[in-house]
């Protein structure tokens, strides 16, 4: 899919810049014979090449949720639908439609991933779950406003993509505050009237009062509406309609909703890392040190900030370059796909609490993975030897996470299955996290874990670090960590999970059971 990966959404950019001069084109070839398209069409082509040029002057346009929506919107809406309008029954089928049609399947089967009514359902669930996490002002987010970052105010279209997942999770409560903040942004003039009949918006908000139970406000609504276009036979047939329900039968419509699970809870520790909280005191805070760290390299020392002793999550500052994370990231892009999440019997499945895309890269793939590895080596002192069986280590996971893009909170370690593939059969439990921060974000992704109270900000060139077992190779269950959602920004990183097997020289078991690896 498209909406896992900011990446993605880039290239639906650059798709469209081709779709855009095709269509251009046609329409000049068409005006040449005296033909004309339609002005649906003239005007989309007008509209789109504009905010194509936009989009693709600034690198930073797809990372911002609102022109992610905007972006996918368009293409699911207009460009995967303009072959069927431009070969309508009976009129006339020129060579150019033809041509017109025959490059824009040829385009559509280069892309990776072609945009759909899905993604744009997973763009706008996560723009859902972004307001929600990070207590968003709806009268800014309409505006265009993500704290102090600004792009264009949201099209009213835009925003019923986002009501629509509301009530698909029946949240009406909610779905009554974004229609209301809706309505608030029509009568104060702040949108266009042109862009959508109101008739529309109270419609659904008097049906959303009434799936909510609330039928004294669902009859208010429409009267509220036809006060001021009184004459609207449509509406005064929806106010018949409501008015011949009673309450009881309010009642049963809600009630059949309910038995369906709400959200999950969002755990609170979670929550408030996410949002920059520091739940720490003072007393626990004042320990925390940088060191100046030795390697296995006698001259090279690294930069390393302890940001939790037992057991030790620690941030390794200028540990890759610049020019290191583009390699990454380049080799990474042709082979992104939508992560996975392991069952017990090892197989993969995809759901809603990890959004971002991965790739594998191995050390063989280029000589800078290969000196990646190598650095953690020095780093860690822990071996990172891939084999053909019993690797000492994975390949490089590299991932870009999408719009509102997060996992939630997660141990690494595998338990029962842990060999997925032969090159880890015999390997072991994943001992330990190197995570390279590769790109900066502008708000959220930040690792956090929950139980320690920690967080790690995405910092680029910087790596978090840490033990997810104990000396003794229990699991640490304290490791409990995760990836907030992306607010604004395209996070890039990648990770190294480091098997205990071939780790026995250098990290024996401790003196006491619960010994934990904190040096
Ligand atoms: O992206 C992050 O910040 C954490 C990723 C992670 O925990 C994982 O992929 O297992
Ligand atoms: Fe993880």
């Amino acid at each position: 899919d498209t909406f896992s990966a900011i990446f993605r959404i880039e290239m639906v950019l650059e798709t469209e810049t081709k779709l855009i001069s095709h269509l251009e084109k046609l329409a000049a070839d068409e005006r040449s014979e005296g033909r004309f398209l339609s002005d649906d069409i003239l005007e989309f082509l007008e509209r789109a090449s504009v905010e194509n040029k936009l989009g693709r002057s600034d690198e930073d346009f797809p990372a911002n949720p609102l022109n992610a929506l905007r972006i996918l919107r368009r293409y699911v809406h207009w460009w995967t639908r303009i072959p069927e309008m431009l070969q309508c029954e009976d009129c006339f089928i020129s060579s150019h439609v033809l041509e017109y049609i025959e490059s824009y399947d040829a385009i559509t089967q280069n892309m990776a991933e072609v945009p759909s009514a899905n993604d744009l359902k997973g763009v706008a669930d996560g723009i859902y779950r972004l307001s929600k996490m990070y207590h968003l002002d709806l009268a800014e987010l309409y505006g265009g406003k993500i704290k102090d970052t600004q792009t264009d105010p949201m099209d009213p279209e835009d925003v019923l993509l986002i009501t629509d997942i509301l009530e698909s999770k029946d949240l009406y409560e909610t779905e009554i505050v974004w229609l209301e903040k809706l309505i608030d942004r029509f009568r104060s003039g702040q949108w266009d009237h042109s862009l959508i009949e109101q008739r529309k918006f109270y419609k659904r908000l008097a049906r959303t009062f009434f799936m909510a139970g609330q039928l004294t406000e669902t009859i208010k609504i429409i009267q509220e509406y036809l006060d001021e276009v009184p004459d609207d036979e449509i509406m005064k047939k929806e106010l018949e309609f409501y008015e011949s329900k009673d309450d009881n039968e309010v009642e049963r419509v809600v009630t059949r909703h309910k038995e369906f699970v709400y959200d999950a809870e969002i755990d609170e520790n979670y929550l408030r890392l996410c949002n920059g909280e520091e739940l720490r005191t003072p007393r626990q805070l004042a320990p925390l040190r940088c060191f100046s760290r030795e390697t296995t390299i006698p001259y090279l020392r690294a930069k390393e900030e302890v940001l939790n002793y037992n057991p030790r999550i620690a941030m390794f500052h200028e540990v890759i370059s610049h020019n290191e994370t583009l390699v990454v990231r380049e080799i990474a892009k042709a082979r992104l796909i939508r992560s996975g999440l392991l069952n017990k019997d090892g197989s993969q499945f995809q759901d809603r609490i990890r959004i971002s895309q991965t790739a594998w890269v191995d050390d063989l793939d280029h000589p800078i993975i290969d000196k990646l590895s190598r650095r953690i080596e020095s780093l860690t002192g822990l071996s990172l030897t891939r084999k053909q069986r019993a690797s000492d280590c994975e390949a490089l996971q590299v991932l870009n996470y999408g719009v509102g893009g997060l996992y939630l909170p997660h141990w690494d370690y595998m338990l029962e299955n842990n060999q997925q593939t032969e090159d880890l059969w015999g390997s072991g439990e994943r001992i330990a996290t190197w995570l390279f921060y590769l790109t900066d974000v502008k708000y959220g992704g930040s690792t956090v874990y929950p139980k320690l109270k920690v967080r790690v900000p995405v910092t680029k060139g910087s790596a978090a670090f840490w033990y997810n077992m104990k000396k003794n190779t229990d699991v640490d269950e304290r490791t409990l960590h995760a990836a907030c959602p992306v607010l604004v920004g395209s996070k890039w990183v990648c990770n190294k999970w480091i098997r205990v097997n071939g780790q026995f020289k250098t990290r024996p078991c401790g003196l006491t059971k619960d010994d934990t690896i904190h040096d």
